[in-house]
């Protein structure tokens, strides 16, 4: 696994900022703008989802306390709702548009393949990077009817951890004053219940969609190499990979992981376009990297 490191790209204006016709004949341009004009993961811009966006985040920081992720990992951890394979579990997101997200209105699997394709054009040896891409929010199956039809709040956008202070640098941070932890001394300092060092993996996140896809891809035994289970595992943790808070809680494997995480941060959240994928077109290769990394039928 080589790792190239990239310079950031410079802006480009707004307009065809990627071809999926298959040619390679260049790599990912970082585009300026999202589809309604404003630049990336602005939360305070005037937009049409501003206000759909910001509601979820009232309710995602009011829910999302240490008790409560206790509770959905124990019950979404034992992996007893369902069996399907990946490609099922892609198509069954068909139908969900992510209330969080200001830069993205259409369907999942729209996104899935946009950050894939992204990947594989730069990256073309990766192939696990491919395939992360393609199921790296997959978690997001948690607003199934099948899977209890969890509300948006317990699902969806940036996570955090529980346990230890908030840090400011999580979006819309100030209805974190109204989670229940926000004046428990036991959770509301630097470090809270944990130490120095401790390694991401004790730690609690947010609920979400990540942390669940990884439980669904280690629980089936996945031979997709460490990095690519942080990529899903942390992808929304924003306030690590983008504003490096929290640092204090990674250890040394952590600290290499991330340098994946940050390089597939950018066609997750960049390759979110009009730009449609010809889904037939790809599913072959998708479908050979899934039998490559994954049972045919997983529980979940
Ligand atoms: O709105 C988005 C969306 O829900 C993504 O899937 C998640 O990974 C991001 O962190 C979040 O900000
Ligand atoms: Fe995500
Ligand atoms: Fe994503």
């Amino acid at each position: 696994m080589t790792l190239a490191v990239e310079q950031p790209p410079s802006p480009r204006p707004h307009g065809v900022h990627f071809d999926f016709d298959g040619d390679h004949d260049g790599s990912f341009i970082v585009p300026e703008m999202n589809f309604s004009g404003n630049t990336f993961r602005d939360y305070i811009a005037e937009s049409e989802r501003k206000n759909t966006v910001e509601e979820f985040y009232r309710k995602n920081h009011v829910n999302q306390c240490y008790d409560f992720v206790k509770k959905m990992r124990e019950e979404y951890g034992k992996m007893s709702i369902v069996e399907m394979s990946i490609w099922e579990c892609c198509e069954l997101l068909n139908e969900f548009v992510d209330e969080s997200d200001p830069d993205l209105d259409e369907p999942q699997i729209e996104h899935l393949l946009q950050t894939a394709e992204a990947i594989r054009r730069d990256y073309p040896d990766e192939d696990w990077l491919h395939l992360t891409g393609l199921i790296h929010d997959l978690g997001k199956v948690l607003l199934h009817k099948t899977f209890g039809k969890l509300p948006q709040w317990a699902v969806v956008g940036d996570t955090f951890p529980v346990g230890c202070a908030f840090d400011d640098s999580i979006v819309h941070n100030k209805y974190l004053q109204e989670n229940p932890d926000y004046n428990n001394p036991k959770y509301n300092t630097k470090l809270g219940v944990y130490s120095e060092g401790c390694g991401l993996n004790n730690v609690l996140m947010s609920w979400g969609h990540d942390d669940y896809m990884y439980l669904v891809a280690k629980h089936n035994k996945t031979t997709l190499p460490s990095a690519g289970l942080f990529v899903i595992r942390y992808h929304s943790f924003y306030p690590l990979h983008t504003s490096g808070a929290y640092k204090y809680l990674m250890d040394d494997m952590d600290k290499e992981n991330l340098k994946w995480l940050q390089i597939f941060n950018k066609y997750d959240l960049y390759s979110k376009s009009k730009v449609r994928v010809d889904v037939n077109k790809v599913k072959p290769y998708y479908i050979s990297l899934i039998k490559k990394y994954f049972p045919a039928k997983l529980k979940w």
